[in-house]
């Protein structure tokens, strides 16, 4: 068959598929995706540019696409896919300018786990965590539908669903989605320019650009992206002018085709203090939220996260933690670092009695969000026998940095505030200066038993106090 011929069936193949009702807009997305190649003794050939999309293809479209394929050629067809990463490049329009390296560098040095092909030649320096990729995001009933949403985003930017709106409670992997989709389209597409920012970033840039009169810069800096990632947008939420900006700036990037992905604590309809036209504009692509996962998803996130971190934790202990800590899945990494650290310090092997003599301390709280900065900044400093200010302030000394660090780390694990958000409740810092805090004190306690006592008896206070 001429090759007129198959991009004439593929076409009326989608047309079919386009009427029938039980077809989800989904389901469509991932068809989109595909490219006829060949028609051969009955069975018809077709490309799809990654392993995902060709799983989801076989398993959840098949039937459907048996049915119109077979209607359109007039016989009973089979088909065959093949992945090819070349195809999507070919298929996707846009400017092909060099990434914009950006001007802030992460504090996250965890190598990337490998990555899909074709694979980046050099890691360059991003604003995207190494380790929020799609191959360390564990996919259960409670994230599946946001899952493969990011995947069909971050395969087609601005073709799939144009913007995609993820929301959910606190900790339950939006912000990992988010640089997910940003590592995923830029492998597969390295011209591609990739922005991810948090919303409260967004503010503060855009109030100094009005301060340093660098308007352009920074309109340069969000519109002349591919992609732009914008996480917890609820944080816009009373700041007029900000949101002004942002709704020119979700125009000027949907006018010109370019992909958007925002993240929420809520949907778009329960925005408060935003403008409907901009709450409307959240609907127009597609919502999907991020559920608590379940006791199974629970464990296999837990699995991962040891493997990850080259931990050697039984199959019983991963159940037990994961039976014990059910809504937030930060909770549920501190738990695990809590467990290993433990053994670390006393030289024991990770088992099952060991776990529960952690946990016990541990109280477990199904509130977490009720945990306010406050309380673990109050409580942090009355522990180390410092005032607020001290904990707050700028002074380095040692005892200090210390105490601010864990306060940080205590906040990033009992409270749901962002990293931006909890960098300003200690005088303003930065959101990386929290992102290191956390990353040392969870490496510390399994080195030091102080830092480990420190963290684990404070986390009772916190919990006790909360309790009241
Ligand atoms: N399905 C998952 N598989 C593996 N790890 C996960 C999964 N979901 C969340 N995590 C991990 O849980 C932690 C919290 O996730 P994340 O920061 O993405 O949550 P969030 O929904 O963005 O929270 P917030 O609204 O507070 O920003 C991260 O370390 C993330 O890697």
């Amino acid at each position: 068959m001429a090759d007129e011929d198959i991009s004439k069936v593929w076409a009326q193949t989608l047309e079919v598929l386009e009427t029938r009702p039980e077809i989800t807009a989904r389901q469509l997305a991932f068809v989109r995706l595909a490219k006829p190649m060949a028609v051969l003794n009955g069975t018809v050939f077709i490309a799809v540019p990654h392993e995902q999309t060709r799983t989801y293809l076989e398993t959840s479209v098949r039937d459907q696409l048996i049915s119109a394929l077979s209607s359109v050629l007039g016989f009973d067809v089979r088909f065959g896919i093949t992945v090819d990463p070349e195809i999507s490049a070919e298929s996707l329009t846009g400017p092909t300018q060099d990434y914009v390296e950006p001007e802030e560098e992460d504090d996250v040095d965890a190598p990337a786990p490998p990555l899909p092909q074709p694979v980046r030649p050099a890691a360059e320096p991003t604003r995207l965590n190494p380790r929020y990729v799609f191959e360390t995001f564990v996919i259960g009933a409670s994230n599946r539908f946001a899952h493969a949403a990011a995947v069909a985003v971050a395969e087609a930017p601005a073709k799939a669903y144009n913007p995609l709106f993820i929301y959910g409670d606190s900790g339950l992997g939006k912000t990992h989605l988010l640089h997910a989709i940003g590592h995923y389209a830029h492998n597969l597409y390295p011209h591609v320019r990739v922005r991810y920012v948090n919303s409260e970033e967004f503010t503060n840039d855009f109030i100094n650009s009005i301060g340093d009169k660098k308007q352009g810069a920074f309109q340069r800096r969000y519109r002349d992206v591919d992609v732009l990632l914008i996480d917890d947008i609820q944080f816009l939420q009373g700041k007029e002018q900000t949101m002004e900006e942002f709704f020119h700036t979700f125009n000027a990037l949907h006018n010109a085709n370019k992909q958007v992905v925002i993240t929420s604590d809520v949907p778009p309809k329960q925005l408060n203090g935003f403008e409907d036209r901009l709450r409307s504009r959240f609907e127009w692509g597609l919502i999907t939220d991020v559920q608590p996962p379940d006791l199974e998803t629970r464990i296999a996130i837990l699995r991962k996260k040891a493997a990850s971190d080259k931990l050697d934790v039984p199959q019983d202990v991963l159940s037990y933690i994961g039976s014990r800590i059910s809504t937030n899945i930060r909770e549920l990494e501190g738990a695990l670092i809590r467990v290993t650290a433990f053994a670390n310090l006393n030289r024991q092997q990770v088992d099952l009695p060991l776990a529960e003599i952690v946990l016990r301390d541990l109280i477990i709280d199904d509130d977490p969000a009720e945990v306010t900065p406050a309380v673990v900044i109050a409580q942090t400093a009355a522990y180390f026998g410092l005032s607020i200010e001290d904990l707050c302030g700028s002074s380095r000394s040692r005892v200090l940095v210390t105490a601010r660090q864990i306060a940080m780390y205590l906040c990033r694990e009992l409270t749901d505030l962002s990293l931006p958000k909890i960098g300003q409740q200690f005088g303003g810092r930065d959101h990386t200066t929290v992102m290191h805090a956390n990353k040392k004190i969870a490496g510390q306690m399994a080195e030091r038993r102080s830092t480990y006592n420190q963290v684990t008896e404070l986390t009772s206070r916190i919990r006790q106090q909360h309790r009241g």
